[in-house]
This record gives structure tokens, C-alpha cells and sequence, in this order.
């Protein structure tokens, strides 16, 4: 149990709200206490915390402040204690002590006591993210309720979600999206006072067709329970939305896209979650939900397809040709076999090995100071997403929402590939932790693309091998990777049918190549995988829109090191 002092007191010491600056502490009576304060305000990221001293021995506090103060810092040398930034608050209650007193039996025979409890974020292993909570106990009823009010006061200065529009896909990945939300999702929103309108869906495109309907003014955001699938559906709803709103064609595939500005939360339910995976960390439904609840904002490219001037999709992680497209469209017959489908078709589509022939050109991405081979990854806070934030509102301030014309240079590649993948995230999930290109940016407005030429059987599962380990995916002869804002790709069967239509031959598909019967590859065209979901043309062409919407998400936090260091440096303070 932990006692309070007044709520100014303790705050001054400890850097929270009543003071962002140093000079104005005015506590220069405490001197321990001061120079305690003044190096904590030293550290990263302790402006405007509040610290909770977690102490196992119980004590009311005492009127005399002074002593009340060295008293707690002094029995915290040896305890636990950690230090909660108010920004990680989840909420403040007042305790039900009927409750509390029944599991403490001491307090039963004691005056009358007031407590409230703190809800807070607590971080464990992995990323992951759990609600733990801390009480506080007090004799003096107006002082319980002077904390509670400068607690709620503190949480109203944060930007946080009030009311959220939710969709749920009660049949993606393991079916289990409508009992996760129920049991894990809904009572953590009702705690942090968040109000839900909650759908479930009834088929494909429920959830994209409602958002054309909506008043979307009316939420703070929108989250969608599912996987990738789910996940694409609601983004086009609300681009879609957007541009429909802002009189916007989406079929010009030179349009300069409106940027959507609500964000969209997703609770991990399906069987791939790479979007959930590569923008947290996780894909564990309790440490979305309290990103969501805590207003957290991530920007992310997306990069719109089209062909022949008609829009056909979105994609904000993968657009694969070769193997991942042939996986998708093998592994759609399989849905009853949920996530172990893409294992199965997986397996099958190695062994078919084909490959296919075509033409890619691309524009390089040269605004971005990032390379696909860089050691480093794209983590919250990253410095490369920020300058290319930088640079779309400079430019948006010199072009407005004109399209600016683009001479940047086109390179032309044609080949065999096995696959071309286009990522505009590292594709991480719990299948490849690291993902297709560890190094690509969330949020700088280009996509990797990444070439895998015709190779051996043994050489591809060496690629594929390298997508779970730490080993280089890229450092391979027959793999190219460039960082690129715009490609366009055409395969030879449809070249061979431009320029010689009466060559019926050509047109049979599901044939191998005649000039060379030992060859793999397939005459036929392979299908784009774009977010989970099959295109219908294999022709496509393809632009990356820098930050068209938001997530609530902060990116892949660094390894909490330097969380914990900065915690044991203020337990060694104390
Ligand atoms: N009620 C519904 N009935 C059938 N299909 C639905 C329904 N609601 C949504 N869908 C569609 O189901 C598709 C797949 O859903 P989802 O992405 O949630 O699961 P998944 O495919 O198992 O996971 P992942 O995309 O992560 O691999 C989505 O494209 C979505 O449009
Ligand atoms: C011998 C060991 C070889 C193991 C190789 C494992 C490689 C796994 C890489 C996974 C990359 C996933 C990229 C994300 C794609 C999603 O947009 C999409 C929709 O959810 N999922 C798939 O297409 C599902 C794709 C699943 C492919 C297996
Ligand atoms: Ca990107």
C-alpha cells in the first residue's frame, strides 16, 4: 500500500506538471529533495512524470513535510519503485475500499480511509505492454479527492481518443476477434472512459462500404479487429473517404492524395498481422489496445496501384509477384485451414519453384537519406521518417495540393525473377521477426523493392531461410534491393501480347517456356499479393504517397535498456 502527501508537494519534487523548468521549483527548503529533483530532470524522458514509489513497508504520511519526504525517499533505497510519465497513465479512480479492505484484513480495524487507484502502463518483454495499477491510501478525504482532481486534470491535458468507431472481423485468422475484442479490448476502453460504436461485420467490404456512410466527424478514430485483410479494408474506406470528400480521382494516378488524418487502431485477430507486427512490435491484442488508448501516432507511407489508369488497390506492406503471389492464391482455397494455409501453400508453392519473366522500372527514392542495406531499423521516434515529414509539408506549402512534375530518371530491369516484392514496411511478423527488408522505413515515403532472380531450388530456401534468422537476406548474387518512390511492372506474356496479338500460342496459359523445355519458367502470369489480397492485372503501377494516414501506434520502441538504466539511475539517486 502506498500513503500520500499533498499532491503539490509531491509533484514539485518530482518534476510533473506544476513544473516543466527548474527555476520555477520553489521547494528550496528540501535540499536532498532539490538536488534529487534537479538531476531527474536531467534524464530522458522523466518531463512530466509522476513517480510511484512502490514501497512493501506501509506508512500514513505525516503533516511535517520534511520529514515526510527524506522518509520516503530514504525507504526506497532498498525497494522497488518505478516512475510512470504521466503520458502512460491510463486512468485514475477512486478505489472501491469495500473491495480493497475485504482482501486486507489489517485496515478493517482503522478510521475510516479514502484511496484511489492509478492505472498505468507497465512494459515487459518484447514490446509488450500491460495494465497494472498502484493505490493509494489516505486518511483525509479532501486530500484523496485533491489528488484524484490533479490527476484527471493532468490526463484531460493529454490528446487522447474519446470515441472510436470499431469493426470487427469475426472470421479472421483463428475466429477469435470478437471474443478478444469482448474479453481483452472493451473493458480496457471502458476503464480509460473511451465510448465505442462497435460493428461486426457480415461480409467482405461490410466495414469499407460503412465507412463511405458514416459520420466520420463524429470519432476520434477508428479500429478494426482482424488481420492485414481486415486492416486494408477499413484503410480504403477511409482514403476513399478522403479523396471522395475533397473531390479527389482516384483512378489519376498522378493525383496528389489527400492525407486522412483519423487515425486507425488495429487489435491483432488474423493470421499474418504484419501491419500490427511491424508498427508495435507485437502483435498481441492488450498492448494495441492500450496504444489506442493513450493517443499514440504513427505515420505510414502508402502506395497506391494502378493499371491502365484505373486504381486498383492500396498497399501499405506487401505488393509480391512470383512466390508470395502464388502463395495468396494457392492458399485462398485453404481458409479453412486458417493461419497454417499460408504453411501449406507455403511449402507447395517452394517446390513448384517458377519463375517469371518481365519488365520492372523505377524511379530511385533520392529525398530519403536511408539505404535498404543500412544496419540500422526503423524505430520510434526515427530521424529518416522525420525529415521526410519535414520535406512533404515544405513542399506543401510551395505546391499546395498541386502535382508537382516528376523528371527524376526511370531504370529499367528486365529478367526471370522467382519474386519481386515491393515493401513499404519492414514485413515483419511473428513468421520473419526481422521481415522482408529489416531497414525499410515506416514513414519516408519510399518502398524497398526487392528482386529475386531466377536461382536454384537450394539457393531460393536459402533466401527464404535468411527471412527467420539473422543473417542477411540480401547479400545474395541473384537478389537486388533499391529503394524506390515509384515502379511500374509489365510481364513478357502481356509485352508478347502488345506487340504481336495474333500469336495465339502465347495466349495459352499454365505453359512453360517453349524456347526452353528444361526452364522453370512459366509462361503464364503470376498474381500480385498486395496486402494479403489478390489483383486481378498483372500489368501494374505503382506510387508511394509519403505519410497518407496515421495508426495509432509510436513505431518499434528500442530495446527498453535505456528505460530501465534511466530507472536504476533515479534508484541510485535515492
Ligand atoms: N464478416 C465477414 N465475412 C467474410 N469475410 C470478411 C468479413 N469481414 C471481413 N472479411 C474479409 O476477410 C478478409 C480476411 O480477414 P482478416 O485480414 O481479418 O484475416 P486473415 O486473412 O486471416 O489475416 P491476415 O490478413 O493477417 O493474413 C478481409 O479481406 C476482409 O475483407
Ligand atoms: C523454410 C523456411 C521458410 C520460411 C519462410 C518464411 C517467410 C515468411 C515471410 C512472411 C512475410 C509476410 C509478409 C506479409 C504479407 C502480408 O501482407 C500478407 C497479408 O497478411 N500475408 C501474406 O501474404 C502471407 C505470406 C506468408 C508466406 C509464407
Ligand atoms: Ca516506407
Amino acid at each position: 500500500m502506498l500513503f500520500l502527501h499533498k499532491p503539490a508537494t509531491y509533484l514539485g519534487i518530482t518534476n510533473s506538471f506544476c513544473s516543466h523548468s527548474a527555476t520555477r521549483f520553489t521547494c528550496t527548503s528540501f535540499e536532498k529533495a532539490c538536488a534529487i529533483r534537479y538531476q531527474i530532470s536531467g534524464l530522458r524522458g522523466t518531463e512530466g512524470a509522476i513517480f510511484l514509489f512502490q514501497n512493501r513497508c506501509s506508512w500514513i504520511l505525516a503533516s511535517c513535510k520534511k520529514v515526510l519526504i527524506l522518509t520516503i525517499f530514504r525507504s526506497c533505497v532498498h525497494t522497488e519503485s518505478c516512475f510512470v510519465p504521466t503520458s502512460e497513465i491510463i486512468a485514475v479512480e477512486e478505489t472501491d475500499l469495500n473491495k480493497k479492505q475485504r482482501n486486507s484484513g489489517k485496515w478493517q480495524k482503522m478510521a475510516k480511509l479514502h484511496a484511489f487507484t492509478v492505472y498505468y502502463v507497465k512494459k515487459a518483454q518484447n514490446h509488450r505492454w500491460r495494465c497494472s495499477d498502484v493505490t493509494f491510501w489516505c486518511v483525509d478525504e479532501q486530500l484523496c479527492n485533491q489528488w484524484i482532481q490533479a490527476l484527471k486534470e493532468l490526463l484531460e491535458l493529454q490528446t487522447r481518443p474519446k470515441q472510436l468507431l470499431v469493426y470487427i472481423n469475426p472470421y479472421g485468422g483463428k475466429r477469435q476477434g470478437k471474443r478478444i475484442y469482448e474479453q481483452k479490448v472493451a473493458p480496457l476502453f471502458s476503464l480509460a472512459s473511451i465510448s465505442t460504436d462497435v460493428f461486426v461485420t457480415e461480409r467482405a467490404n461490410h466495414a469499407k462500404d460503412n465507412l463511405f456512410e458514416v459520420n466520420i466527424n463524429k470519432y476520434d478514430g477508428v479500429v478494426c479487429v482482424g488481420g492485414d485483410g481486415m486492416f486494408s479494408e477499413v484503410m480504403h474506406g477511409l482514403i476513399g473517404r478522403m479523396q471522395k470528400d475533397s473531390g479527389i480521382d482516384q483512378n489519376n494516378p498522378k493525383a496528389p492524395l489527400v492525407q486522412c488524418n483519423i487515425r486507425i487502431g488495429i487489435i491483432p485477430a488474423g493470421s499474418t498481422d504484419c501491419v500490427c507486427y511491424s508498427t508495435v512490435g507485437i502483435s498481441d491484442p492488450v498492448t494495441s489496445a492500450l496504444h489506442i488508448i493513450l493517443g499514440d501516432s504513427q505515420p505510414l507511407d502508402v502506395s497506391s496501384v494502378h493499371h491502365n489508369n484505373t486504381f486498383l488497390k492500396y498497399t501499405v506492406s506487401l505488393l509480391g509477384y512470383g512466390f508470395y503471389g502464388d502463395v495468396l492464391k494457392d492458399s485462398e482455397k485453404k481458409r479453412w485451414m486458417g493461419p497454417m494455409r499460408y504453411d501449406y501453400s507455403g511449402f507447395k508453392t517452394f517446390l513448384s519453384h517458377h519463375c517469371y519473366e518481365g519488365t520492372i522500372s523505377f524511379q530511385p527514392a533520392k529525398h530519403t537519406l536511408g539505404s535498404p542495406r543500412d544496419k540500422d531499423s526503423c524505430r520510434t521516434g526515427c530521424h529518416i521518417c522525420r525529415q521526410s515529414e519535414q520535406q512533404l509539408a515544405e513542399q506543401r506549402k510551395k505546391c499546395g495540393l498541386k502535382h508537382e512534375e516528376d523528371e527524376e530518371e526511370w531504370k529499367v530491369i528486365k529478367g526471370k525473377f522467382l519474386a519481386i516484392n515491393a515493401v513499404n514496411m519492414s514485413c515483419a511478423c511473428p513468421r520473419s521477426p526481422k521481415g522482408l527488408s529489416p531497414a525499410a522505413h515506416l514513414a519516408d515515403g519510399s518502398a524497398d523493392l526487392i528482386l529475386v532472380r531466377k536461382c536454384s531450388r537450394f539457393d531460393f530456401l536459402r533466401y527464404l531461410v535468411r527471412h527467420t534468422n539473422q543473417d542477411d537476406q540480401f547479400d545474395f548474387s541473384f537478389v537486388d534491393v533499391y529503394r524506390v518512390k515509384s515502379f511500374q511492372f509489365t510481364s513478357k506474356l502481356l509485352e508478347d501480347n502488345e506487340s504481336d496479338v495474333t500469336d495465339i500460342g502465347k495466349k495459352h496459359f499454365g505453359q512453360f517456356c517453349r524456347d526452353h523445355p528444361a526452364c522453370c519458367c512459366n509462361i503464364a502470369n503470376s498474381t500480385w499479393n498486395c496486402d494479403g489480397e489478390t489483383l486481378d492485372s498483372s500489368a501494374i503501377e505503382v506510387r508511394v504517397h509519403c505519410q497518407l494516414m496515421k495508426l495509432f501506434a509510436r513505431g518499434i520502441e528500442e530495446n527498453h535498456k535505456e528505460a530501465v538504466s534511466n530507472q536504476s539511475r533515479v534508484e541510485q539517486l535515492l
